[in-house]
């Protein structure tokens, strides 16, 4: 399934290329304001951070929220004291777009993540234009050389990987890259089965110094505590944000852990 959500996110960018040349492209994103500093935004404290996801809908639980304005989600997650902004743009599965992060970019001034399937420089250079800050790189979706490819592309335009693993093996691959922002999503790609415990049993692969998310499974401020336990710098939060009804103090209560 991994596979097929990279193979659909990287013809979507083809057909977009068709209409804007890689050059053109380039320019737009390197007249774009600097990027913001993800790493100070996220680093350590002595309470959990929360990166805050738009997310309309995914392969594994279908429609979750129609998400007319994301810009005014984004709002509402900054007001509730978001470290960060993730914008789904993958479009077939999880019906986002670049045009939302967009959006959201304008209505925000923290850091925002472009979340989608990333495998091509175009897609890297899109992010940059449309505003982000960070962009995310899925270590089981690509060859070790390409990943360090695209880490390097990423920086260089001054943004901030987000390197996300599913097991220790990952988490090695990740250090190696030098990530200094390692995720470890409890949500396997291919399968799409939670492992809740995943967090617990691969965060000492992290070295210090390193920045832990803990990215999905979290449904109440307990899961918060349990992934705050296990080590967890920050958590990446959805499905509980868009159809809790009240991001705002969901995302406190989540802040006071
Ligand atoms: O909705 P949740 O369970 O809170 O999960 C958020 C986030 O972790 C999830 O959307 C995610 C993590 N990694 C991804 C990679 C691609 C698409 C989506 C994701």
């Amino acid at each position: 399934m991994l596979d097929q959500l990279l193979a659909g996110s990287l013809e979507d960018a083809r057909q977009r290329r068709s209409r804007l040349s890689y050059s053109e492209l380039e320019k737009l994103a390197l007249s774009r304001t600097p990027a913001l500093d993800a790493l100070a935004a996220l680093a350590p404290e002595d309470h959990m951070k929360v990166i805050a996801e738009v997310k309309r809908a995914s392969p594994s639980r279908g429609d979750l929220a129609s998400i007319a304005e994301p810009q005014a989600l984004a709002a509402q997650y900054e007001a509730g004291g978001a470290s960060v902004v993730s914008v789904l743009t993958e479009e077939r599965k999880f019906k986002g777009s670049l045009a939302d992060l967009e959006a959201v970019r304008k209505a925000v001034s923290i850091p925002v993540l472009r979340k989608d399937f990333i495998g091509e420089e175009y897609q890297i250079l899109e992010a940059r234009a449309a505003g982000a800050d960070l962009v995310l790189l899925i270590v089981a979706a690509l060859p070790q050389d390409r990943l360090e490819t695209l880490y390097a592309m990423i920086r260089e335009l001054g943004m901030t990987p987000l390197v996300e693993t599913h097991s220790a093996d990952e988490v090695a691959r990740a250090v190696d890259l030098g990530a200094q922002l390692v995720g470890v999503n409890a949500r396997n790609l291919s399968t799409f089965e939670l492992d809740r415990e995943l967090f617990g049993r691969v965060a000492d692969q992290i070295p210090a110094g390193v920045i832990r998310v803990a990215e999905s499974a979290v449904l109440g401020v307990e899961d918060v505590q349990r992934y705050r336990e296990a080590g967890a710098d920050a958590v990446l939060v959805g499905e509980a944000l868009v159809t809790g009804g009240d991001p705002i103090s969901t995302l406190k209560s989540y802040l006071s852990v």
